[in-house]
């Protein structure tokens, strides 16, 4: 079996989550409501875990969105659990829990290029810098120097209880 580094404890990922969720607020302080558009499925549980803080510490209207990428042959196909009218003229936080190549923010991105909305921002739990594709990572929790071939397994659950990242 490879080796795992444990990387992130369920104490810091929290800090993290606190963190990312104050820097949304600070980002967007006049503004009245907010879409977390959560990749499915680990950058949902993430996208929940930031409504979660932001609704004690905001006054926002939240509204949590599912965005599903799935494989149709070699292609990628972004959907949502909502339809547009829940993000037209909004500020969409789009969120994933790691960032590598870039691609899978990428689909997550193209799904309300065609929709007016007020600003768009990205949320990762952990930036592995791989980037092929030009996506910015507005708000990180940990900025993490990887080699290609190593993994980051991220385990969350909504109650925070299982926790970790880990380097494999
Ligand atoms: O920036 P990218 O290169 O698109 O990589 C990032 C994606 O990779 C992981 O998911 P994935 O399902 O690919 O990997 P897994 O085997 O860890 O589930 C991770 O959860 C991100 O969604």
């Amino acid at each position: 079996m490879a080796s795992q580094l444990l990387i992130l404890n369920k104490k810091q990922i929290q800090q993290k989550i606190d963190r990312i969720a104050y820097q949304i607020l600070e980002d967007n302080l006049n503004e009245k409501e907010i879409v977390l558009a959560g990749i499915w499925d680990r950058g949902y549980k993430l996208a929940l875990r930031l409504e979660k803080v932001l609704k004690k510490i905001s006054g926002f209207k939240l509204t949590l969105l599912r965005i599903d990428l799935q494989k149709e042959s070699s292609k990628l196909v972004a959907s949502t659990d909502l339809d547009e009218s829940h993000w037209k003229n909004k500020v969409i936080i789009i969120v994933d829990d790691v960032l590598n190549s870039g691609k899978t923010l990428a689909y997550g991105l193209g799904v309300f290029l065609n929709t007016p909305h007020k600003k768009i921002r990205t949320v990762v739990l952990v930036d592995r810098s791989h980037k092929i594709f030009p996506i910015a990572t507005d708000f990180v929790g940990l900025e993490l120097a990887t080699i290609l071939k190593e993994h980051v397994d991220v385990v969350m659950d909504v109650e925070g209880e299982e926790d970790r990242v880990y380097l494999s």
